[in-house]
């Protein structure tokens, strides 16, 4: 039988729609499952791509189908079962094969495995993929990092398989070992940020404006023909005009208000702070989901403290506050994403990565879950300037940031006075008035740590004192 070009191991949601996207590519792949049922009941829905798959239920058959040198991905639970899945395949695998772990790896399990098989004559690729279900069957964004030799070995399947904008292929190798994993983490802490934006826009109109949930779809479905235009928006529309089959209400009202994680958000913010990064955006976005789960405790609270004694919402005039509400959500999100690409400019700088920043835009603006004419936008600024300090100090979006950030203010000001909860909204605004204030406020905790602990403080005027009159002696001034 003629052998598979590539092989792939984990066939659940992504994996299997990866491996089906691959065959319909003209690829010829080999497929393995933990458990054998799924590796059957896969090729049994496979129709006529049965014919470019080779099911195979040991490990051993596995390596056997694929031709030498072997590129097998690994789509499987991420963290230990990688580990576990990886040391049962090695005996089996020879010289220059490529292990190729596509889950959503913590980059610093990446480094580990790159730094584990340095020698081995085994080379790893850590790939971030995104796209969720229908990104993986049709194309999704794929973000590789590895050595750029054992990139080009994969350019031309990942190539095939990949989403296009306007015929452009959204995969890229992005830089050596971890950096695939990092910038897959970094597009999920965005991604938590976009989120929690909609959700908190979407409580202002349902528990401020009073909008059902159908009528706040049709809200998003008008801003999706506008410079919202995005998956994350779509998809918003979609599921708040839902109905549920077994109550006949909106399918959103039914659905428990606590919101699951896996990882991705937090390390983000583990990252940023590491580094010395401000991600406050995305900070804000994990924070929330960590309140929503805490729903039994809130409920608990409501009781004894009672909702906020708030102002009505003031009233607006309904069009121009939605108005506002759209250019508030686009400012926002110019904070997030900010923040997300500053991140990866810090990270770039301290693993030797040379992250390129036009190329992980370009390969974000489709197939992949923050998709958006957005991120053509934010293409076009990084590649006139791909070493700018903070996307928000480019022309395009700084102007974008004055045209929207009054809109900001006002919805957050409303909210606020709503007694609503708009902690990614305000903590955009709040980030736009920190970065653009030249003379901000920590000269005060400058004179307050030296106060305490002689830690020091530069002078504006540049003299050579760095200690306060503080008095009793403990710093010394002189
Ligand atoms: N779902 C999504 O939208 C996205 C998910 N990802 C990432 O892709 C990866 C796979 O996710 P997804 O397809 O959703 O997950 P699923 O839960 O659908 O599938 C999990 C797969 O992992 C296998 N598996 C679990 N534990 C082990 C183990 N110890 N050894 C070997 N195989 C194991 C399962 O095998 P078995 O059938 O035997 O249990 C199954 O094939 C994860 O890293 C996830 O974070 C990335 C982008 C999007
Ligand atoms: O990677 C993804 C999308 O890009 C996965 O869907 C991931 O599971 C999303 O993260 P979380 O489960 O933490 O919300």
């Amino acid at each position: 039988m003629e052998q598979a070009e590539i092989g792939l191991i984990g066939l659940g949601v992504m994996g299997s729609n990866l491996a089906l996207n691959i065959a319909e590519k003209g690829n010829r792949i080999a497929v393995f499952n933990r458990s054998p049922e799924a590796t059957r009941k896969f090729f049994a829905e496979a129709g006529d791509l049965q014919k470019n798959i080779i099911p195979c239920e040991t490990l051993e058959e596995f390596v056997a189908a694929i031709r030498p040198p072997r590129p097998i991905i690994i789509m499987i639970k991420a963290g230990d079962p990688v580990d576990q899945q990886m040391e049962l395949l090695k005996p089996y695998l020879a010289d220059n094969d490529i292990m190729i772990d596509a889950g959503n790896a913590n980059f610093r399990d990446t480094m580990r495995r790159f730094e584990n098989l340095k020698d081995s004559g085994l080379t790893f690729i850590g790939m971030g993929v995104s796209g969720g279900e229908e990104g993986a069957r049709h194309g999704p964004s794929i973000m590789v990092g590895g050595t750029e030799e054992s990139w080009k070995r994969v350019e031309k399947v990942l190539t095939s398989i990949s989403a296009k904008f306007h015929n452009e292929p959204c995969v890229a190798w992005l830089g050596e070992n971890g950096a695939g994993h990092f910038v897959k983490t970094i597009h999920n802490g965005i991604e938590y940020a976009d989120m929690q934006m909609i959700a908190e826009i979407y409580g202002i109109l349902r528990d401020g404006l009073k909008l059902s949930a159908p009528e706040i779809g049709q809200v998003f479905g008008k801003w999706n023909s506008g410079r919202l235009n995005s998956y994350l928006i779509e998809i918003s529309e979609k599921v708040l005009t839902a109905t549920d089959p077994i109550s006949g209400k909106p399918m959103v009202d039914v659905i428990v208000d606590q919101a699951g994680q896996k990882g991705t958000g937090k390390w983000s913010v583990i990252e940023a702070q590491n580094m010395g990064v401000a991600a406050t955006a995305i900070e804000a976005a994990v924070a929330g989901r960590i309140l929503s789960s805490q729903k039994a405790e809130r409920e608990a609270a409501e009781k004894i403290l009672g909702l906020p004694q708030t102002t009505a919402m003031p009233a607006t005039d309904g069009l121009s506050f939605l108005e506002d509400l759209e250019n508030a959500l686009l400012a926002a999100k110019v904070a997030a994403y900010a923040q997300g690409f500053a991140v990866m400019a810090a990270a770039s700088k301290e693993y030797g990565w040379s992250l390129p920043m036009p190329t992980i835009a370009k390969i974000w603006r489709e197939g992949c879950i923050i998709r958006s004419q957005f991120l053509d936008e934010i293409t076009s600024a990084f590649t006139k300037d791909p070493d700018v300090a903070n996307l928000i100090v480019t022309p395009a979006f700084a102007k974008l940031v004055n045209d929207t950030d009054a809109s900001l203010r006002r919805v957050v000001s409303t909210a606020v006075m709503s007694g609503l909860s708009v902690p990614a909204l305000s903590s955009a605004l709040a980030y736009f008035d920190a970065y653009r204030r030249g003379r901000g406020t920590a000269n005060l905790i400058q004179a307050q740590r030296d106060f305490f602990g002689a830690h020091g403080f530069d002078r504006v005027d540049g003299v050579d004192k760095h200690h306060g009159p503080w008095g009793s002696g403990l710093a010394d001034f002189a």
